[in-house]
């Protein structure tokens, strides 16, 4: 299904305290460097429009949330969300995740993080280019806190099961994926991502599962 066009972004919207691009972020990411001080940090990877970072940061107050998103209009949408909801724990930055999990968080620091329905890239050539690889998923490890939470869902099977597979090979250490339950959504914005939304509103199965690092 091919994706919504977005509309080009006001540019008369002040964006400091809610967007980034991905070089101007802090050598270290940290909750202190980005919001001063030291709630629980969550990083969701590929944020598209922002839904799930709109409703986390306004469902837990006392967490912080980066979303990063490579594709600069979506990125600068979600940003202007969270301008809007007046949110002062959650901010966008537009770009690669990948380098910022490699490089630019600290060991054990994260409370969370998030990867809801990654580009799949069907064809096998272009497989490699999956987000969920060995290097960001050992990142992913090295970066959550004990205790600290792994989430991953997506309605493609292939990409379900091969992720499994790699996790229980490259971070064992996460333990077994546990799965996430859904309930009825009671309105139109009550789903994780609006990729779930869409999914679920044309019947086609979503796998959910989330991993717990040991405490
Ligand atoms: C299929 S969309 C899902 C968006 C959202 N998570 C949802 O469920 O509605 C995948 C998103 O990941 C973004 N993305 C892909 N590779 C990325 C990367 N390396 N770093 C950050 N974002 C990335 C894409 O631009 C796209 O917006």
């Amino acid at each position: 299904m091919p994706r919504q066009q977005l509309r080009t972004p006001s540019t008369s919207i002040d964006l400091s305290q809610h967007f980034r691009m991905v070089d101007a972020l802090p050598q270290q990411v940290t909750s202190q460097t980005l919001f001063q001080n030291d709630a629980g940090l969550q990083i969701e990877v590929g944020s598209g429009k922002g839904l799930f970072l709109l409703n986390a940061s306004g469902e837990q107050p006392d967490q912080n949330f980066l979303g990063i998103e490579i594709a600069h209009k979506y990125a600068k949408h979600a940003a202007t969300k969270l301008k809007n909801a007046g949110r002062t724990n959650a901010i966008m930055a537009s770009g690669d995740a990948l380098p910022i999990f490699e490089k630019q968080i600290p060991d054990a620091s994260l409370a969370a993080v998030h990867v809801y329905f990654p580009d799949p890239w069907w064809k096998k050539k272009h497989k490699k280019r999956r987000v969920l690889n060995e290097p960001f998923l050992r990142s992913a490890s090295r970066t959550l806190a004990p205790g600290g939470r792994f989430y991953f869902w997506t309605d493609v099977l292939d990409y379900f099961e091969s992720t499994l597979e790699l996790m229980a090979m490259v971070v064992p250490e996460l333990g077994p994926p546990l799965p996430d339950v859904v309930s009825e959504a009671e309105h139109d914005l009550d789903y994780r991502t609006h990729f779930e939304r869409r999914s679920r509103k044309n019947e086609i199965p979503v796998y959910r599962v989330h991993f717990d690092k040991p405490a």
